[in-house]
């Protein structure tokens, strides 16, 4: 039996379950298929999800089977560059790392779980995914073009200091998010060297840096919650009142879905 509480929150039986596809990873001759932990926890702790790791590896054959057992989807950033050739471009940064199975997996994967409804939250890889994934293209090298900031973090660096808020993000004024926040301007992180160039079908753009390079969006005609943004809210997301409302924000639809099912 399912109660909403005086929040307004969902009290279901179980958690809501949210799947994040993992990426490909060799190490000494193997290969594994790995998920960082700092993306998973929020997910568990803000969310109030119960994370499914997809492997990538086996192909897209199994995604609905997947989909069927989740309430949500939840893209996570990664190294690896999308495959360029997915979006009609010749591949500029050869010397970068790809996970072509990945993108084989993720790319079908947003058109199911768009499909079914399901909630999608990605992060940095993830919402470039999402655009390819609607017939929209990237800046491969988004450092390069004139009057753009470097949004790459410094390899030389420590971890703390390249998950280190380095420019502002300012929000559609009176949009969801901007209320949902707060506020129309925050301060993010950056570690990534590529950005969307032209929206895919139905992506909106919510939220820019001062570059007006293109930090979130959402998919205002779909009917479920979508948001992708090209900064880490998932890093030390406790510390960050904007990380907690935002996976908090993505678990609440993960409860709705899973209420309706
Ligand atoms: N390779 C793409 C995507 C960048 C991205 O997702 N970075 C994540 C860094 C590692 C991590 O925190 O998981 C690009 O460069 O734009």
């Amino acid at each position: 039996m399912l109660k909403k509480n005086s929040q307004n929150a969902i009290n279901l039986k179980r958690k809501p379950v949210v799947l994040m596809s993992m990426g490909a990873q060799e190490r000494k001759g193997h290969d594994y298929q790995v998920m960082t932990v700092k993306y998973i926890k929020p997910l568990v702790e803000h969310a109030g999800c119960v994370p499914i790791l997809a492997p990538t590896c086996f192909g897209p054959e199994d995604i609905e089977q997947y989909l069927s057992m989740v309430d949500g989807v939840y893209l996570t950033g990664a190294g690896s560059n999308i495959d360029p050739t997915l979006y009609g471009q010749a591949n500029l940064t050869p010397e970068k790392q790809q996970d072509i199975l990945r993108d084989q997996f993720d790319i079908p994967l947003i058109h199911a779980a768009l499909k079914m409804g399901l909630p999608i939250f990605a992060v940095c890889r993830g919402m470039q995914e999402i655009n390819v994934a609607l017939g929209g293209d990237l800046h491969q090298k988004l450092y390069s073009l004139p009057g753009m900031l470097d949004h790459r973090e410094n390899g030389d660096a420590s971890v703390e200091e390249q998950y280190a808020d380095v420019h502002s993000v300012r929000f559609t004024a009176n949009s969801w998010l901007a209320k949902l926040l707060g506020q129309e301007e925050i301060m993010v992180n950056s570690l990534h060297g590529q950005g969307i160039k032209t929206l895919g079908k139905g992506v909106q753009p919510i939220g820019y840096a001062e570059d007006a390079s293109i930090e979130a969006i959402y998919l205002p005609e779909a009917s479920q919650f979508t948001l992708g943004v090209q900064w880490h809210p998932e890093w030390k997301a406790a510390q960050n009142p904007h990380s907690i409302k935002m996976f908090e924000a993505f678990g609440y639809a993960c409860r709705v879905y899973a209420e309706s099912e």
